[in-house]
């Protein structure tokens, strides 16, 4: 069945329809990795948004049980060169195809991603649609123009109520903006007690749970949208350790005083290179956003830069100079993509481990 993807500067790509035969509207944005499509159709950040590979074959390997991030895709479409329709890997249990038909959700191959690409890298991330060749394409650009797209991501995506992941380790809540579950994996993996609250939660409920630390989950859309949380950050910010990721490092950013602004195209993709400007280290990140926080912001505010975009120069990570808090804005629990990061997490626990220390030394 032919489908048409219309972007909002008139250009029309025509292709074969995959997935669900549902209509998608959203911003279209592209992502690099070369495998990983099942974790990234799957990461909440992507909530709303049509998603372009990159990578030429999507689906070789088909869907297996293991490696989603969310348990219901919040990605609005899938735009590839080419499906796979016979997955090989002996993890797999669906196909893309099939997947995509389970939870709704449209695609479109036969597509040239590399134009697409081009066009968004030139021009920068732009609405699109994805409908019927039968549509008027004058009538659905018409439509797509004075479409606005959602503010309220966060809120579609983060759970409803609290729940435990129980560990006999730290207690750590982690505060569900959108949660890949690689992040609560690697708490898990640490030990760790964790409770999973919504993404509202006032800092006194917070302060209830008896947290040794408090972690700031990734999450779609603009952080300025969520100033609940900016708040609960000001609020809890020097009592308690805290560690965040993506859109958790955007709304520490915001909650310390500092700014956040929207890029051209964002990261998207699994070989982003990232320096650690204490040990001056390169480490090759999973990346997944479209918003960064502004670096000229930082000036007045109690933030040290530690870490930086080798490709743009933008800001990777950020420590707070008074309080234990940190926080980087790639993801070192990968999912897809390398772990060179990973050790973010442990420094997280070290950073629980002083702060009891101490705790104990003053009580
Ligand atoms: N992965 C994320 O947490 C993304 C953060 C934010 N939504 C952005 O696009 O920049």
């Amino acid at each position: 069945m032919k489908r048409q993807l219309i972007l909002d500067d008139g250009t029309v790509f025509v292709g074969e329809g995959f997935g669900a035969e549902v209509d998608a509207l959203g911003e279209v944005v592209f992502n690099t990795g070369m495998t990983g499509y099942q974790e990234i159709l799957s990461d909440p950040s992507y909530c709303g948004q049509l998603v372009t590979l990159t990578y030429p074959l999507v689906g070789n390997y088909g869907i297996n049980r293991d490696d989603f991030e969310s348990i219901s895709p919040a990605i609005k479409a899938f735009i590839v060169r080419e499906v796979a329709d016979f997955a090989s890997n002996w993890r797999n249990e669906n196909t893309l195809d099939e997947l995509l038909k389970i939870k709704g959700i449209p695609g479109i191959s036969e597509i040239d991603t590399r134009k697409l690409t081009r066009i968004i890298r030139k021009h920068g991330a732009m609405k699109g649609i994805i409908c019927s060749t039968e549509e008027n394409v004058e009538e659905i650009l018409h439509k797509l123009k004075a479409s606005k797209l959602p503010r309220d991501q966060v809120k579609q995506v983060s759970t409803k109520t609290a729940y435990p992941s129980p560990g006999r380790g730290f207690r750590v809540v982690l505060i569900d903006f959108g949660m890949k579950h690689g992040i609560l994996r690697e708490l898990n993996k640490r030990n760790c007690d964790v409770i999973v609250v919504p993404y509202n939660t006032t800092s006194d409920e917070i302060r209830r749970l008896r947290p040794d630390g408090i972690m700031l989950s990734n999450g779609p859309g603009d952080p300025k949208d969520v100033p609940e949380a900016i708040e609960t950050i000001k609020e809890l910010l020097g009592e308690i350790p805290l560690f965040g990721i993506c859109l958790g490092h955007q709304l520490f950013a915001l909650a310390c005083g500092g700014d956040t602004f929207k890029m051209k195209f964002g990261h998207r993709g699994s070989n982003h290179p990232v320096k650690d400007l204490k040990t001056g280290q390169i480490a090759l990140t999973s990346q997944n956003h479209g918003y960064a926080v502004d670096e000229n912001s930082l000036t007045n505010t109690r933030l040290k830069v530690t870490h930086v975009a080798i490709n743009d120069g933008t800001n990777e990570g950020l420590r707070h100079l008074d309080y234990p808090a940190f926080t980087v804005q790639y993801h070192p629990e990968a999912s897809p993509g390398p772990e060179d990061a990973n050790y973010l997490f442990d420094e997280f626990l070290e950073l629980m481990k002083k702060e009891k220390r101490e705790e104990l030394q003053h009580a």
